[in-house]
Formats: C-alpha cells, sequence, structure tokens
C-alpha cells in the first residue's frame, strides 16, 4: 500500500500542496482531478521523488520512501514509473530503444552509459511493445509516430520498469479524443490484468468517471474530495473547481466529453525551489 501522511510542498511562498494524506490500495486506479494549479502534478511529482516534500512522509509497502538516496531511489523510481504528457522519448532513436532505456535503472553503470541491454531486456521491450500494440513500429524513429502511439511507447518503457505504480501526469492532454480513449484504455488493461497501481492526473471529469474507481480531488493544495465516481455529485464538483463565475460552464461540462478542466501541460519541470 501506499501511504501519504501530512505531505506539503511549498516552491518559494507557493504552497503547491498542503498536508495531504492518502491510503492507496494495491491495484487501484485513482483519477486525481482539480483546477489548474490544484496542485496534482507537483503530488505526483513528490511521489515518484523527483521533487523533495518541505514536509510529510510517504511509505510504500511500509518502506519509508522520502529519505531514499542513490541505488534505492532510482529502483523507487524505476517501481513507480512515470509517463508525461509530453511523452519524454528520443525522438530521433527508434521505438525498440526508448523503450530499453527504460531499463537503465535496473543496469550498471557502464552499461547504461553505452546504452548496452541484455536479451533478456529485449525480450522484455518486445512483450512491452506487443502488450501496447505497437510491435511493427519497434524500428521506426520515436518521432515518426503518432501523439497516441507515441504515448503507448512511453507507456511500454514504463512496463518494463516492472513497475508497482504507473504515475501519469495528464497523459491525454495533447491527444485526440481517439487516440486519447485508446491511451486510456492501455492504462486501465494494466490496472486490471497486471493489478498495477495507477494513478492519474486527468483535466476532463468524464475522462475521470469513465475510467477510475476512485477520485481525489485537489483544490488549493488540499485534498477536497475522495471518494467513488457515482459519489461525486454536481455539487461537490462546483466546490472543487469553484463558483467564481464557472457554475454554468461547469454544470455543462460535467456532462460533456472533452472539455479541459485545467489547462493542458507543458513538459515536465525541474525543480525550482
Ligand atoms: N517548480 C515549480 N516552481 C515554482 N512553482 C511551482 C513549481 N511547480 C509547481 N509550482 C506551483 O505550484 C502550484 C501547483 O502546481 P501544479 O503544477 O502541481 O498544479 P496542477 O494542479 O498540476 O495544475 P495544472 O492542471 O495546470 O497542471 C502552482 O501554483 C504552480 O505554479
Amino acid at each position: 500500500m501506499l501511504e501519504i501522511r501530512g505531505i506539503t510542498k511549498k516552491f518559494g511562498d507557493i504552497l503547491a500542496v498542503d498536508d495531504v494524506s492518502l491510503r492507496i490500495e494495491p491495484g487501484q486506479m485513482v483519477g486525481i482531478i482539480g483546477r489548474s494549479g490544484a496542485g496534482k502534478s507537483t503530488l505526483l511529482r513528490l511521489i515518484n521523488r523527483l521533487i523533495d516534500p518541505s514536509a510529510g512522509k510517504i511509505s510504500f509497502c511500509g518502506c519509508e520512501i522520502t529519505h531514499l538516496r542513490g541505488r534505492e531511489l532510482r529502483l523507487w523510481r524505476a517501481s513507480c514509473a512515470m509517463i508525461f504528457q509530453q511523452f519524454n522519448l528520443v525522438e530521433r532513436m527508434d521505438v525498440l530503444t526508448n523503450v530499453l532505456i527504460g531499463r537503465v535503472a535496473h543496469q550498471g553503470f557502464l552499461s547504461s552509459m553505452v546504452l548496452h541491454f541484455s536479451e533478456l531486456d529485449r525480450a522484455r521491450a518486445v512483450r512491452a511493445l506487443e502488450r501496447v500494440d505497437l510491435l511493427p513500429q519497434a524500428l521506426q524513429r520515436a518521432g515518426t509516430l503518432s501523439g497516441g502511439q507515441q504515448q503507448r511507447v512511453a507507456i511500454a518503457k514504463a512496463l518494463v520498469q516492472n513497475p508497482k505504480i504507473l504515475l501519469a501526469d495528464e497523459p491525454i492532454a495533447s491527444l485526440d479524443p481517439a487516440n486519447a480513449a485508446r491511451v486510456m484504455e492501455t492504462l486501465k488493461a494494466i490496472n486490471r490484468e497486471d493489478g498495477i497501481t495507477v494513478l492519474v492526473n486527468l483535466h476532463t471529469l468524464d475522462t475521470a468517471r469513465s475510467y477510475c474507481e476512485r477520485i481525489v480531488a485537489m483544490r488549493e493544495g488540499k485534498v477536497h474530495f475522495d471518494g467513488a465516481a457515482e459519489e461525486l455529485t454536481q455539487a461537490r464538483v462546483r466546490e472543487i473547481y469553484g463558483t467564481d463565475g464557472l457554475e454554468a460552464e461547469v454544470d455543462e461540462r460535467v456532462t460533456s466529453t472533452a472539455i479541459p478542466l485545467s489547462r493542458p501541460r507543458q513538459p515536465a519541470r525541474t525543480e525550482a525551489a
């Protein structure tokens, strides 16, 4: 189980995540929603330890991860693989090599420097590409694929890390509806079939409702709602997204298909404070 206790992150004066506590059971698919700037992305980056908390603790299966360093930290990051809106692939490299890069955390320093991978790693990468229906594209340059295909390559790259948790930071924000649905179905299949816990930041509420059994809504850095999708009434939605002139819009958006409630993201940021 992933347990987050009183986690807080400040960037200078900005309180991005404010005393958040959550328990995520193994195998859950959790949609994280909220307005732009609510702290969704910061929360995922804290879990993955791309950034360090200002206060609070995170543990996984009883192991405290907030103080991990060196190889242990690399292995933790591999076991909670992260995918981003902008795919984070090396576009000039072929698809198979991009997927193999997911194995780097498990390798020795020298092998990873020269991108030397074992037969076993290659077999893993091939299986992961089969899983996301992209084996025929294995030798194609990643940059020549569609956005949806690139995101599925990123999912395959995450899978070869052998993750226990998959963190997806607005994975469909830059995709058209058909590609977005394919990516969400792929995440759902991995969650159901492999039992991998999935935490996904989404900027459309109905996507969260369709694919996630549990929804965590953030507002101003805090958890404002945590429950089953069916419990998320329109009144709660209005609270989550605020009522500053958005009521009519929100009512309409709750029943619509793909209208963003927070802005599409820029590429992953690095720590600034
Ligand atoms: N590296 C950083 N340096 C300074 N401030 C940051 C940094 N990362 C996030 N913030 C701030 O922290 C707050 C929460 O940002 P975060 O990206 O987590 O929100 P979000 O809910 O993911 O928003 P969006 O849906 O727009 O991506 C915002 O006010 C943001 O400007």
